[in-house]
């Protein structure tokens, strides 16, 4: 037996320095005696560590992600895709599809009145009102908005460049998204009233916190967040009965945003929201949007500190394009400058492709499905009102659909073969965007009838981001070393930030 023990512990590499002690153990063992039982202990324990070892270098990729805290998406993808189109969720790796009856009741309350709590005719109806704020026409009404908020943020990010000899570009680009989504949904003015969009953003950040609480303590922060979407829509309704007595003494907006339009649209039997059901509708366009776009646009940066040659060539296309298209009396990027950056537009899509923010999308079905499997495997009945998670990580990287799947390569966006069927649902009439992909190929957004409602708004949003970022200013990593390596633990995205020097061009 110690000889067999020996055998096994040299085969692990982490106990070559080991070894002694264990051959020590070993030769006692054969003469025990009790005042051997230190060193025995000892080689126990040298076993045990090695043996953890050994089983941690064999472990299951997806328990490593686990225990490790990073993300690797290829490898979910890989799981997925190996264990066929149906799978059921194990609680591990997280997919396939899992039988638990509708909602959560946290959801439930926390989107309660809005459109993510509705379903058919209902959810139809709601759709269709929020829909008229997110179609080009109006899109395009939000580009000057848009623009001074952003060109405000990156003379910010200057300055706290020059200050401190970097900016965060992960934590930044969060609050850029935020300022967006507070300045655009909610009526927030961080350039006229700061300390009150700054409150707004306080109560938001407290709802936030109950959404991947601790498990000690996760009722508290669920209640304290119930608390602080109250507050937040109570500010809401204000903003918006503060607009309305402004348009009725004849005060023309000084932007167009979304929650102008949504407060005087209406159906096709002339119901219009009342400010609290609008209030309510906009605080969950918020969560919707921020986190998404934020995160998206992360990734973006960081495929591009990776890839510096993609750099210049997307500063070439922003070069032409100016050459091309004249700018507004501003010097603003118009509408036609956004459909035409077929570059940046693949470089988004790709890394829309690989690093969506939604592993996976959930819907319940309407009655018992029969799935049966093409290789001719044991059908499978889904029940009526089970919840099933489809995986857009899986989706997304399908060799049969593109080629290389975990290889960044925006490039396959220009190959025409993608271009096969549209990804719009019938209430989005945008035409941004140069390539087309069935939603069914590409999940980031969703598909079907509750597919991304703020998907265009999002993409002309990044895409001006992205344009301006890289037409006047330069940004280069502090620390090239570092390898950005997405995490899951204790924050979704990246363990130290995106560090970068951020100047304005020449
Ligand atoms: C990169 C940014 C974004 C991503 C990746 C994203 C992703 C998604 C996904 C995966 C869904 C679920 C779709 C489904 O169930 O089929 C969704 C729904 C939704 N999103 Fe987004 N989203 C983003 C930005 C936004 C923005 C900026 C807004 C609002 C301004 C928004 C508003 C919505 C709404 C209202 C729904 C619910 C639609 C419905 O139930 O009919 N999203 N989004």
């Amino acid at each position: 037996m110690p000889g067999t023990l020996s055998k096994l512990l040299e085969d692990l590499p982490v106990l070559n320095s080991l070894n002694p002690l264990v051959e020590i153990a070993a030769a006692r063992l054969e003469r025990w005696s009790p005042k051997d039982t230190g060193i025995v202990l000892a080689a126990a324990a040298a076993g045990g560590i090695a043996l953890g070892y050994y089983y941690y270098s064999h472990l299951d990729p997806s328990l490593k992600q686990i225990l490790t805290g990073k993300v690797d998406r290829g490898n979910v993808a890989r799981q997925i895709q190996e264990k066929g189109p149906i799978s059921q969720i194990y609680g591990i790796s997280g997919h396939g599809y899992m039988v638990k009856e509708g909602r959560s009741y946290f959801f439930r309350l926390l989107f309660k009145g809005s459109i993510l709590d509705k379903d058919n005719e209902e959810h139809t109806r709601t759709r269709r009102l929020l829909s008229s704020a997110f179609k080009s026409d109006s899109l395009r009404a939000y580009l000057p908005r848009m623009t001074s908020e952003i060109r405000s943020e990156f003379d910010l990010w200057v300055k706290m460049s020059q200050e401190s000899g970097f900016v965060d570009l992960e934590l930044e680009l969060k609050q850029l998204a935020l300022r967006f989504a507070f300045t655009l949904l909610v009526g927030a003015d961080f350039t006229k009233d700061h300390s009150i969009s700054t409150e707004l953003v306080e109560k938001y950040e407290a709802l936030l916190r109950g959404f991947i609480p601790w498990p000690i303590g996760k009722w508290d922060a669920r209640k304290k967040s119930m608390e602080a979407r109250q507050a937040l829509v109570d500010d809401v309704t204000e903003i918006i009965r503060k607009r309305r007595k402004l348009l009725l003494e004849g005060v023309k907006p000084e932007f167009s945003d979304p929650l102008w339009l949504l407060m005087t649209t209406k159906d096709e039997n002339g119901h219009s929201y009342t400010d609290e059901e609008l209030a309510d509708e906009c605080v969950v366009l918020v969560i919707a949007g921020h986190e998404t776009t934020a995160r998206t646009l992360a990734a973006w940066t960081v495929e591009l500190l990776r890839h510096p040659s993609l750099i210049t060539a997307l500063r070439k296309e922003q070069e032409d394009l100016v050459k091309s298209y004249p700018c507004d009396a501003d010097n603003n990027y118009t509408n036609e400058h956004i459909k035409h950056m077929p570059l940046l537009d693949a470089t988004f899509r790709e890394i829309e492709r690989m690093y969506g923010p939604a592993g996976e999308i959930s819907r319940v079905t309407r009655n018992d499905i029969t799935f049966v499997p093409a290789d001719g495997g044991k059908p499978t009945v889904i029940k009526k009102g089970n919840r099933i998670a489809w995986s857009v990580t899986a989706t997304n990287r399908d060799p049969a659909v593109y080629p290389e799947p975990n290889a960044f390569n925006p490039c396959r966006w220009l190959n025409s073969s993608l271009t096969s069927s549209p990804t719009l649902s019938k209430d989005q009439d945008s035409d941004l965007g140069a390539v087309k992909v069935s939603s069914f190929r590409l999940g980031t957004f969703g598909a079907g009838h509750r597919v991304c409602l703020g998907m265009q708004f999002a993409r002309m949003e990044m895409l001006l981001i992205g344009g301006l970022m890289i037409k006047d200013y330069d940004f280069e990593d502090v620390d090239p070393e570092c390898d950005l390596v997405e995490v899951g633990r204790p924050k979704f995205g990246y363990k130290d930030g995106i560090r970068v020097r951020f100047k304005r061009r020449a």
